[in-house]
């Protein structure tokens, strides 16, 4: 059953298009990259999804909200977040604020949720220590805790591993797996053509025209071919 759907949808600024007509959606369990070059509207779809801008025509449609739960959001991360004065478990927990509603404090299930996350992310012995202490690395998953508090059943990732060394890297893609093995529905944008191919279940390349198909269909249009093989098969 199809979790998300954009239906004719075009995506922009202050009333200018950067992408017209988009057409796809992504059921549960899905794991989509998007790829496209820069500037070709990875992010302002991202915010679009998120309805943090509105549409500029056509819908964007997410089944069951209130059944599945929020939408867990990693976002490129700035110079400044990466200076955010607070622990790592005040960081965390902070994904549960959506839960909380009116209530100004943190339940015992929430804190036993950002603890589980916390494990599940490997940073469980880091709670107390300062986020801009940490490495690179270290605050994605710090990041990605905190996704997952806010998570129910989708999570978008906006180049979770920008800046990221090649272990680093290498092992965050692996928590993402995870994450959709264990039945989360992950939405990511990459400018890693290489991974999005290895990892992913679907590909929507932005651009005009923009391919939208599983993996396969991607590696054998002629979009995928042309940008498969350009650069070792590894950038958009
Ligand atoms: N806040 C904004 N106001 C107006 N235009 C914007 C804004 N943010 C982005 N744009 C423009 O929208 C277009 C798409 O930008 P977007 O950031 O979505 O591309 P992208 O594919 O994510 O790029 P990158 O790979 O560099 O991150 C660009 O032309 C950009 O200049």
């Amino acid at each position: 059953m199809a979790q998300l759907t954009c239906n004719n949808l075009t995506i922009g600024y202050d009333g200018k298009t950067v992408l017209k007509g988009l057409n796809f959606s992504v059921n549960s369990g899905d794991y989509l990259c998007i790829v496209g070059e820069n500037g070709s509207g990875k992010s302002t779809l991202m915010k679009t999804i998120l309805h943090l801008l509105a549409p500029l025509e056509g819908s964007v449609i997410i089944e069951n909200k209130q059944h599945s739960g929020g939408i867990g959001y990693l976002p490129q991360q700035t110079v400044v977040q990466k200076d955010f004065p607070a622990s790592v478990l005040e960081i965390v927990i902070s994904g549960c604020l959506n839960r909380c509603g009116l209530r100004p404090y943190y339940s015992r299930e929430e804190k036993q949720l950002s603890r589980e996350n916390m494990e599940k992310m490997g940073i469980s012995h880091l709670s107390k220590r300062c986020y801009r202490e940490l490495s690179g690395g270290q605050q994605q998953r710090v990041l990605l805790a905190r996704a997952l508090c806010a998570a129910g059943k989708m999570l978008l990732l906006d180049e979770p591993v920008s800046g990221l060394d090649p272990k680093a890297t290498a092992e965050m893609y692996e928590l993402i797996q995870k994450l959709n093995e264990e039945g989360i529905t992950i939405i990511m944008i990459s400018h890693d053509i290489g991974t999005a191919v290895n990892y992913a279940s679907h590909i929507l390349h932005m651009g005009n025209p923009y391919f939208f198909g599983t993996k396969d269909e991607y590696l054998d249009s002629s979009i995928g071919k042309a940008f498969s093989t350009q650069d070792g098969g590894s950038k958009a």
